[in-house]
């Protein structure tokens, strides 16, 4: 069975025993905060993340989203993007494109993927452009406490490793905090080069919702919600911390199973 549990300071923890209860709760989520986006400023900006997130949201693509989300209305950005082609195996915008938006009516202009032929660093910059012109638009809102964009909602993945959208641990981009798209050619998973949100971006979003699933994951999620251990490396998954959006976590049981007590509340 299905309880909403609040977890301190840490957010708002979905625990859910199958896959399939994570899917169905994440749609109805996302499709809430589009529905109530819309509402108020007549658009929903949304930034996605790479791996399992894509599949996970998959309902979306089903009776009754695909026919009751207003998706004219969605502004697809990603939240970290591998600097390869956007027909290659490797890249978030295909992985996006063959799982989500190829499925749903969204308009073409509205998708912002980067700019493949350009390098890790030139792609950052004019990404950054890019969502600056949407802020001055008005598409994407601003944050009135840091100036940076105010993403509607920004969905996060969660590897073992404890990283989100492409902010590695212990890597000198998770100290970034004038820029609101950095990039990195290092990065510890393949490949190398990437463009990634900062902190400062992504903790100034509306609401920021982080995905986890599986076994692997479970320490790196109490890692990332639990009381600081000693000796913790430094994880972007534990500097999500929205200044004043809301934060969900949506886990299932095998990655949850290492979590400290958790106060649940009805
Ligand atoms: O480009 C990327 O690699 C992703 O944006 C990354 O941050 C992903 O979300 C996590 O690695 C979790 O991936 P899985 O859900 O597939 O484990």
């Amino acid at each position: 069975m299905a309880l909403p549990g609040v977890h301190r300071d840490r957010g708002e923890l979905r625990i859910r025993e199958s896959l399939e209860e994570i899917c169905t709760d994440l749609a109805d989520y996302i499709a809430d905060l589009s529905e109530a986006s819309v509402k108020e400023r007549g658009v929903f900006a949304i930034a996605l993340s790479g791996g399992s997130l894509i599949a996970l949201m998959g309902k979306l693509c089903e009776a009754p989203y695909n026919k009751t989300v207003d998706w004219a209305k969605w502004y697809i950005f990603w939240t970290d993007e591998r600097v390869v082609a956007k027909n290659h195996a490797d890249s978030n915008y295909k992985l996006a494109k063959d799982g989500l938006l190829s499925k749903v009516p969204i308009v073409p202009s509205h998708v912002h993927s980067i700019n493949d032929s350009l390098s890790a660093e030139e792609a950052a910059d004019e990404y950054e452009f890019v969502i600056r012109q949407l802020v001055k638009s008005r598409m994407v809102s601003v944050s009135d406490i840091s100036d940076c964009p105010k993403f509607d909602l920004i969905l996060l993945g969660m590897d073992s490793d404890g990283h989100v959208a492409s902010l590695f641990p212990n890597h000198s981009a998770l100290d970034e905090k004038d820029r609101w798209v950095t990039f990195i050619t290092d990065s510890p998973k393949p490949p190398p080069e990437r463009i990634t949100f900062t902190l400062p971006v992504i903790n100034s979003a509306s609401n920021v919702a982080v995905v986890v699933t599986g076994e692997s994951k479970a320490e790196a999620v109490h890692l990332a919600i639990d009381d600081a251990e000693p000796e913790c490396p430094s994880l972007s998954s534990r500097m999500v911390q929205p200044t004043k959006g809301k934060l969900v976590w949506f886990l299932d049981e095998p990655a949850a199973s290492k979590l400290g007590s958790v106060q649940f509340c009805e």
